[in-house]
């Protein structure tokens, strides 16, 4: 198979993807889920007139000359309502959310005020429909104010409350399952053997996949045999995860199963390596109706074909509308060489000048091992295929990097 360019790629990655099937989440839960359908409100808010100030509900028409004397008949707190309309003289004693009776059609606040024992003295004029709240002002019964797909925000949650939905319907969370594969590798805290190096991709890989919203579930550690490896495709497809993502074993050594292993258990491979640097023997195929991703193991190259291949699967499967990341124009702070046949993705560091874009300085080490400058960068200055050369202060595009 040819090297596919990068954004070939990810259509196929995306190709067919439907958001994943509808259930209830109770609202606190539900926060950045994605919203199953369009939720009309089960209700009028204000359900009622309510007034927007502590003073006194009273009739235009009897203020119409001031000072005006009204003789106090009550009073309407938030919650307790009087029982009868206000008539003309009349004035009602009212709080901030308190029902406005029927009659009244304005509220005086109470600094315009003069209280006389069971009278006020209204010194003020205030217009008809001052400080009142229409019935519905803010959404009526079946007005749909959150449709479907919207990921939720935080002020979502509180305006389906005021529809008075306890629950909402959400798309299902993607579940990953992630193997490591790599005889090399022993687990952070242990004491390496000769050649040994710490097991380390997984973390910010799940990290990644939970900041996007899925679960993630970790499958360890795989040996390099086609037997443990198949062992652990099996309990992946066990699992029902909607993904599986493996690191390490992608490319073309003796000792890397992970294409014949997956291969031999049924997954139909839509692509193997890509136009791009780093990740290029990064895989994709699909096992039934679970979407495999075979990444690289260098750190730096699984998480950055993670980060653009994961990332918008996680998100089409949630149900997000906004699956891409977002492209964004910057300034190159240093010089970068002319590139070459793969697309490149520069580590880079961003700073931002007080008159415009942001300065992207790409690192000066790219080497797909290296994680501390991975971890120490703020975005990806993508170079395309065969770009130029540049100097720093040119045009360039970048990818920011999550920051959670
Ligand atoms: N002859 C060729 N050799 C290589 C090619 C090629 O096209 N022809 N491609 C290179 C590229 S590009 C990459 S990227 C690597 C990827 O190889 P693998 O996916 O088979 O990865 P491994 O060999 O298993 O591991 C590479 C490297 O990463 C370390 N590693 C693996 N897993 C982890 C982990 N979970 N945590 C931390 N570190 C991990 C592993 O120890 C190796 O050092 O292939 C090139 N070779
Ligand atoms: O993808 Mo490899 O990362 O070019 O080292």
């Amino acid at each position: 198979m040819a090297l596919m360019a990068v954004a070939d790629a990810l259509a196929a990655v995306l190709d067919g993807v439907e958001p994943l099937p509808e259930e209830t989440a109770a609202l606190e839960a539900a926060h950045r889920r994605v919203l199953a359908r369009d939720l009309p409100s089960r209700r009028t808010q204000p359900p009622v007139a309510m007034s927007a100030m502590d003073g006194y509900a009273v009739r235009a028409a009897d203020i119409a000359t001031i000072p005006s004397r009204l003789r106090v008949i009550g009073e309407s707190a938030a919650g307790r309502p009087l029982d009868r309309a206000l008539r003309a003289g009349e004035a009602l004693r009212i709080f901030t959310g308190g029902v406005v009776p029927d009659g009244a059609d304005t509220v005086v606040i109470q600094e315009d005020t003069d209280r006389d024992g069971d009278h006020v003295i209204v010194k003020e004029a205030t217009a008809s429909g001052k400080n009142i709240r229409p019935a519905g002002v803010d959404f009526r019964e079946g007005d749909v104010l959150i449709r479907a797909r919207t990921r939720l925000t935080d002020r979502h949650l509180s305006l389906a409350a005021g529809m008075n939905y306890p629950d909402l319907p959400v798309h299902r969370r993607p579940t990953i399952a992630m193997l490591a594969t790599g005889d090399e590798l022993v687990l952070p805290g242990a004491t390496p053997g000769p050649g040994q190096i710490i097991l380390s991709n997984g973390y910010a890989l799940r990290a990644l996949a939970r900041g996007e919203g899925a679960e993630a579930i970790d499958l360890g550690l795989a040996a390099d045999t086609m037997d443990a490896t198949t062992a652990a495709i099996r309990r992946a497809r066990d699992s029902g995860a909607d993904i599986l993502v493996t690191t390490g074993g992608a490319s073309v050594g003796d000792h890397d199963f992970i294409k014949r292993a997956l291969e031999a258990e049924g997954v139909e491979m839509t692509f193997w390596r890509i136009a791009m640097r780093p990740g290029k023997p990064m895989m994709y195929g699909r096992l039934g109706a679970m979407r495999v991703i075979g990444l690289p193991g260098n750190p730096v190259s699984a998480y950055i074909c993670a980060f653009l291949f994961m990332v918008p699967l996680i998100r089409a499967l949630s149900g997000r509308v906004d699956v891409h990341h977002r492209v964004e124009p910057a300034l190159l702070g240093g010089d970068v060489a002319a590139n070459q046949a793969r697309q490149d993705y520069l580590r880079a560091r961003l700073t931002y000048s007080t008159d415009g874009l942001p300065i992207a300085t790409p690192v000066t080490h790219q080497d797909s091992s290296l994680m501390g400058n991975l971890a120490a960068a703020d975005a990806l200055v993508v170079r395309a295929p065969f770009a130029p050369a540049a100097s720093k202060g040119a045009p360039c595009t970048v990818i920011k990097l999550s920051l959670s």
